[in-house]
């Protein structure tokens, strides 16, 4: 992971946040925020109240006053604060982004001849070309050839990674460079609308839009501001009425102290800090509302071969059946492969060569090859005698052969049986109407899937894991990482299927992909998470990108999906019940303040209705900041069912918001009462 995108809170980030809670105190961005534009407003009268008593007719005590309006001012910085803290390491990791965007010398092959243009020139459709040293001068496709590139850059990933024309692994980003070889790339996007700008603007924040749980939210608190708005003008006139003098800047504190200012100083702090959560982790959330559905997650489809296992899956036997032996199974299943450059085709050529074993590459040779498909299920060569090799599942080649009419071999279930339930992947290879034998393709389950499928159970999440391989091999690498549920020989069209069908029960689906067949589905989850080593498609259908290509990350982005949500809801309840507190420490004030006499209500024993009223507002301030590390970190999160969840933050954030302000306000009134 990159160092810059690790990095904690620097001390330039942290300035940089004390200048913006200045700037931000403007008017026309504070509007945003209604809980905090009406406590701004609030400043601004007490000040003017400060400075001219004479237009206001008061014989307000002009220290007070003035002590009013600092504590509210502190208020509004406080949550300025904590937004502008929590957009920090976003905009610094911006900054360096825009470093790597410089212009550069691009090759482009105009009517076959290469002429040097800038990058900012290139279009979508031109064509480049990029040797061993230079960098990408722009988002493309691998058209030709084969070349290493370090994306470090963009992943932070320092070991480079192979980048070749056609399959999964041909689209390549600008600004990273290519380190060995020399490849031919069709540019796929205009200037501006790169990865690396998409990117910049995503990490920025520059078009963060509420989310529609955060608009929902905003809309409460509004509400309840205009309440408290109300029930403070209205009080005004009703204790002039009964004779009683409330001063204004009074009635301002009682209103800042009514509205919920914490959750409302917050709100968009916590919204900022999940998707950075999510930034850290080497995810590109295309916007907030993404990280927030993915932890509201039901369903979870996995793929197997990848995602739950390594993915290298290597071929480690030939197994011979119906008489052949395992030399004869050897050759033709490397002559199948000798342009087939999945790992699984690499890796019968590499068996054959640690196996000391030859082939006759001569008969590959003019050769017309058939690629591995995965609707075919099956891969292979046409050669110029007219036989046709073939390597494929089990029961894809048992229905080719016996299309030729070729007879099964006896002897090939129970042999592919063995392997399948062992968790390998059994290859039949055959040319023409006759079976010779199988591949062993072997996989290992990733260590720890069991436990993060528990967790996942615990959390009510559904898993399940779909893959094109056959039921046997599926079945026991399902038992062995203990996914819920599995779908068998599925073809990518079966994924979409599978994800309509628990969207029609009124499920959130998450699932990862990287390949062309998979766009329609990433498109069609609510989480789509697509590896960045994937195509272009896939990942303009998704709305995350994995810059590690890492497709079991969807888990822990589920969680902090789960976390940004919970933290929301329990700085809510906080916020809320903590308001609770001071009403009885301000309300009693005030009216003692009109009636000395009243000076039974004040239950809290607070030194005096000034003290009483500082200590309330004084409170209400600091908690704002004493909140930024929860609301930024989130709070501790336990795998746990939805309601048992809700019912401990309840408990934990409800009462904790009602019992702390009481504490805080006591202890705050003694130190206050010492000077007023
Ligand atoms: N290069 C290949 N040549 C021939 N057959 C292959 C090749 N790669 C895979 N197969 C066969 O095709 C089947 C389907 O492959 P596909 O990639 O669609 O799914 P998978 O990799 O098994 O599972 P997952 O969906 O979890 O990635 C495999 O199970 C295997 O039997
Ligand atoms: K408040
Ligand atoms: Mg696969």
């Amino acid at each position: 992971m990159n160092a810059n995108r690790k990095s904690m809170l620097t001390s330039a980030i942290v300035s940089r946040a004390v200048k913006e809670s200045f700037t931000k105190l403007n008017p026309v961005s504070m509007m945003r925020n209604p809980v905090m534009f009406v406590v701004e407003v609030g400043t601004v009268v007490v000040l003017l109240m400060t400075l001219f008593p004479g237009y206001f007719n008061t014989q307000d005590d002009i220290g007070f006053n003035l002590t009013v309006f600092f504590i509210l001012l502190f208020t509004v910085l406080f949550a300025n604060f904590a937004e502008a803290l929590a957009e920090g390491r976003g905009k610094a990791q911006a900054d360096s982004l825009k470093n790597t965007k410089k212009e550069i010398n691009a090759n482009k092959l105009v009517g076959g001849v290469i002429k040097v243009v800038s990058s900012a020139d290139l279009r979508k459709g031109d064509v480049v070309i990029v040797s061993q040293g230079e960098m990408i001068p722009g988002d493309g496709e691998v058209v030709e050839g084969l070349a290493s590139v370090d994306e470090s850059a963009i992943t932070g990933e320092s070991a480079p990674v192979i980048k070749e024309a056609g399959g999964d692994f041909s689209s390549v980003t600008g600004g990273t460079r290519v380190v060995s070889d020399k490849i031919k790339v069709r540019i796929t996007s205009d200037p501006g609308e790169s990865f690396i700008d998409r990117m910049i603007s995503l990490v920025e924040g520059a078009k963060r839009q509420k989310t529609p749980n955060e608009l929902a939210l905003n809309t409460l608190l509004t509400s309840l501001t205009i309440i408290f708005l109300i029930v403070v003008v209205t009080l005004g006139p009703i204790a002039g009425y009964l004779d009683i003098d409330l001063q204004v800047p009074v009635l301002i504190a009682l209103l800042v102290c009514l509205i919920p200012t914490t959750i409302g100083g917050l709100l968009s702090a916590i919204g900022i800090a999940g998707m950075d959560r999510v930034t850290q982790f080497n995810v590109l959330a295309m916007s907030g509302k993404a990280v927030e559905a993915a932890g509201d997650i039901n369903t979870m489809i996995l793929d197997k071969t990848g995602t739950i296992t390594y993915g290298n899956r290597m071929a480690s036997e030939f197994v011979p059946v119906g008489g052949a032996d395992a030399r004869t199974v050897g050759e033709w299943a490397a002559i199948g492969s000798v342009q087939d450059e999945t790992p699984e085709g690499r890796s019968v050529l590499e068996l054959m060569k640690k196996q000391g074993m030859a082939y006759d590459a001569s008969l590959a040779s003019g050769a017309e090859f058939v690629e591995f498909k995965a609707e075919t299920r099956m891969s292979g060569m046409d050669l110029r005698d007219g036989r046709k090799v073939r390597k494929g599942a089990v029961d894809a080649m048992k229905k080719w052969v016996a299309a030729q009419g070729g007879t099964i071999p006896e002897d090939l279930d129970a042999n592919g049986d063995a392997i399948a339930r062992e968790g390998g992947t059994p290859l039949a290879v055959a040319v023409d109407n006759r079976i010779f034998g199988l591949i062993y393709l072997k996989d290992t389950v990733k260590p720890g899937m069991r436990e993060r499928f528990d967790q996942l159970r615990q959390m009510g999440i559904k898993t399940i894991m779909c893959t094109g391989d056959n039921p046997l091999t599926a079945a026991t690498i399902a038992r062995e990482a203990g996914v819920d549920d599995f779908v068998a020989e599925s073809k990518p069209e079966d994924k979409i299927a599978l994800i309509r069908r628990e969207q029609a029960e009124g499920k959130l689906v998450a699932m990862t992909g990287d390949g062309t067949n998979d766009a329609p589905a990433l498109a069609q989850a609510d989480v789509g998470l697509a590896m960045n080593s994937g195509t272009i498609a896939a990942k303009e259908a998704a709305n995350m990108v994995d810059l590690d290509s890492d497709p079991s990350k969807i888990i822990e982005v589920v969680s902090i999906g789960k976390q940004l949500l919970m933290t929301r809801g329990a700085l809510t309840t906080f916020s809320i019940a903590n308001d609770i507190a001071k009403y009885f420490a301000i309300i009693p004030a005030m009216f003692i303040l009109a009636i000395p006499e009243m000076s039974v209500l004040n239950v809290m024993g607070l030194g005096s209705p000034m003290s009483a009223i500082l200590s309330a507002l004084i409170f209400n301030a600091i908690i704002i900041p004493l909140l930024i590390p929860l609301a930024m970190k989130g709070v501790a999160y336990k795998p746990m069912s939805a309601s048992k969840l809700l019912s401990r933050n309840i408990l934990v954030y409800g009462l904790g918001g009602v019992i702390v302000p009481f504490i805080g306000i006591k202890v705050i009134d003694l130190v206050v009462h010492l000077w007023v």
